[in-house]
């Protein structure tokens, strides 16, 4: 995040905000966080770095000093999973706007916590999903949903494989169950984001919610977390299915991420769910039979500045400015479903955190 925020905001076409870096904390030692300021954001972000903003940043020992900072508008938790309903809600609680990574948090009821806490101070909260803020996300909408280039949508598949297994140690946050390790709560809020922007923002959808859902896991052999995982969900009244994968045994392939098939077409987001760069329209021929398919492809490319956190960064940003509490591209009520779905999830598939690392 921080590399993005130290990027010039006009290579990006984005001339309203611009970012500060007031401070970094962390809650092992000061030596850690002053290293971090060194290496990465020496004279702050592009705001400091170009003199809009005097300021540079200071390093803390502590988190609980950040929150007590005026000159701290945003705290930006990048904690494992497990800290963030409890950071969270301290930064909140100390009057604090909060962004936290994904995923939001651990369930659904520590979610809802952290809203409830967020009304009551008046302050914003999100969740992380920065890949919803990339410019081609909100192009893939106006292709599928308001240009319907592909027609009906009947089916969508999204695979997010990362190979860590055998590469990244056994206590590592990936596979640690302690720190709620597994590929679910780590990718599939990416999987989960395209099922729902391709079905639950469909227009006809008005707001439902998967009729079903149908799940499943591979065990990680030595750890226990889940190593694969997959989510079916549909949507009867589109008649319309998600199929949702991830996995850290084995990367995905670049060239398929996302596949949607409609009556008229497909739409392929090569691999990298979280970090994509091209969209891929494929028309069918009028007059082809199911049995052979003849096709038209169009690409649209998206090149990525830097890593590509700052277009969540920027609307971060505008919603400060503009006094939201909630942003309107990931309001709560979306984390708050995608939380549900993995509550859901580990029901069905019989996953139970270790004891005591739920704060509710
Ligand atoms: N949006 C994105 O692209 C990405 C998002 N993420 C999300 O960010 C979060 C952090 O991931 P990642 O950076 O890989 O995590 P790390 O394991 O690198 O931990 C990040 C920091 O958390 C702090 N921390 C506080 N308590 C603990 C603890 N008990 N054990 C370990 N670290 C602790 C540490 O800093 P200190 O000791 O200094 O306080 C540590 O450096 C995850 O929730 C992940 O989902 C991760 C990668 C990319
Ligand atoms: O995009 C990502 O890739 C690697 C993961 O471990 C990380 O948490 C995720 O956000």
């Amino acid at each position: 995040m921080i590399k993005d925020l130290v990027l010039d905001p006009s290579g990006r076409d984005c001339t309203d905000v611009a970012h500060s870096v007031a401070a970094v904390a962390s809650s092992s030692a000061l030596s850690k966080a002053q290293k971090f300021i060194d290496d990465f954001c020496p004279e702050g972000g592009w705001a400091q770095k170009s003199g809009l903003d005097k300021t540079k940043p200071v390093a803390l020992g502590s988190y609980d000093e950040l929150y007590q900072r005026d000159d701290v508008d945003l705290v930006y938790i990048a904690t494992p999973h497990t800290l963030h309903s409890s950071v969270a809600k301290a930064a909140l609680e100390a009057g604090k706007n909060v962004l936290v990574e994904k995923p939001a948090t651990l369930n659904a009821k520590e979610w809802d916590i952290l809203v409830e806490t967020a009304k009551i101070k008046g302050v914003f909260l999100m969740e992380a999903v920065w890949t919803r803020f990339f410019p081609l996300a909100y192009k893939y909408h106006e292709l599928l949903h308001e240009q319907r280039v592909i027609g009906d949508i009947r089916n969508m598949s999204a695979d997010f494989g990362l190979g860590f297994y055998d590469q990244l140690p056994d206590t590592h946050r990936v596979f640690n169950p302690d720190l709620a390790g597994g590929c679910q709560l780590d990718l599939g809020p990416y999987t989960i984001l395209w099922a729902l922007l391709t079905l639950y923002h469909h227009p006809a959808n008005k707001g439902a919610e998967p009729s079903r859902m149908i799940s499943s896991m591979i065990p990680h052999p030595r750890t226990g977390v889940d190593l694969y995982s997959t989510i079916i969900m549909d949507w009867d009244n589109l008649l319309a299915r998600a199929n949702l994968n991830a996995n850290n045994a084995v990367s995905t392939p670049p060239d398929v991420g996302v596949l949607v098939t409609g009556t008229k077409g497909s739409i392929i987001i090569p691999g990298g769910l979280s970090r994509p760069d091209k969209i891929i329209v494929r028309r069918n021929k009028p007059g082809d039979s199911p049995f052979r398919i003849e096709l038209d492809e169009e690409v649209f490319d998206f090149p990525v500045q830097g890593f590509g956190l700052h277009w969540e960064a920027d609307a971060v940003a505008r919603s400060l400015r503009d006094g939201e509490k909630e942003n309107p591209r990931m309001p709560w009520n979306e984390s708050a479903l995608t939380m549900r779905i993995m509550d859901k999830w580990r029901e069905q598939v019989g996953y139970k955190y270790p004891a005591g690392l739920e704060q509710a």
